[in-house]
């Protein structure tokens, strides 16, 4: 089903954090958020997992706005990963990630053998079956973020929304993840602070510049070195994946000057 964000504002002590933000995800795809710190991406996805309720606008699933449903009915709706999400029982992480069934059982009802398997898998696809009776609180940052992530998934959720998840990961998790988001068939909205990587694993993405929506669109389009200049304040070129024709983005550091001061590579203004 379509995600649907439709006129989103949020005023918070007088001070407008979302202006107005509509965006569609089409069903079964990604697009990816992205946006300078401060621009209002967490603001956004708050609304959509109901951290925050929007001062004005809808957020709809299909044809169903969430605020009407009840929050259990949401969470098997919606499954979210938090910016630094963070863990404080010190569950193992078999039980974190079993605990992604919650809005799916009563009580204390025990999981089937399918639900089961389910948790076995989404371990398994985030590399963390060997972690399984690890008490989460012992983990890595970016074996926690993975815990994090196999628990949204094993929550079988319509619409995954995703804060930074690559944060913590090297190189090859947040490719193998990414990856992974892409096969899922899920409703994904992601923010994500690489551009590189948003215009490898998205299919659109949306720019927010002071809690507005700026540019969205495929990455080739969105992308532009005007673009980057004018929200991110920092000149890039941009190059086309030798391999996959996505758009990238190649950055200069400031050249040291020859009487040892540094010259600027941002955007005059900034
Ligand atoms: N409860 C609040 N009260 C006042 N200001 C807030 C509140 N929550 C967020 N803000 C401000 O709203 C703006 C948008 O915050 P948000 O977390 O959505 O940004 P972001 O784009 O996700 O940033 P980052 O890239 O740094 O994670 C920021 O300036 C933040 O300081």
């Amino acid at each position: 089903m379509d995600l649907t964000l439709d006129g989103l504002s949020v005023v918070t002590d007088g001070k407008k954090l979302l202006r107005d933000l509509s965006l569609n995800v089409t069903d079964g795809r990604c697009v990816g958020l992205v946006g300078p710190n401060g621009s209002g991406k967490s603001t956004a996805l708050k609304c959509i997992y109901r951290a925050l309720r929007p001062s004005s606008g809808t957020v709809r699933i299909g044809e169903q706005e969430l605020s009407r449903l009840s929050m259990r009915r949401s969470a098997q709706l919606v499954a979210a990963l938090a910016q630094d999400g963070e863990v404080e029982l010190d569950f193992t992480v078999e039980e974190v990630v079993a605990l992604g069934r919650t809005p799916h059982i009563r009580g204390n009802q025990v999981l089937s053998t399918r639900e089961r398997e389910l948790c076995e898998r989404a371990m398994e696809q985030l590399d963390i079956s060997h972690l399984a009776r690890r008490g989460v609180l012992t983990l890595s940052g970016g074996e926690r973020q993975r815990v994090l992530v196999a628990r949204a998934l094993v929550q079988e959720p319509t619409v995954l929304v995703l804060d930074e998840p690559t944060n913590h990961l090297d190189v090859r998790h947040q490719i193998e993840l990414l990856s992974l988001l892409r096969v899922t068939g899920l409703t994904t909205l992601i923010v994500l602070h690489d551009l590189n990587l948003a215009a490898a694993a998205c299919d659109q993405l949306g720019v927010l510049s002071d809690g507005r929506l700026v540019a969205s669109g495929a990455p080739e389009k969105v992308l532009t070195p005007e673009l980057v200049h004018d929200v991110f304040g920092v000149r890039a070129s941009v190059v086309s994946h030798p391999l996959t024709g996505d758009p990238q983005l190649l950055y200069s550091l400031a050249p040291p000057s020859p009487n040892g001061s540094e010259t600027s590579c941002l955007s005059p203004g900034h």
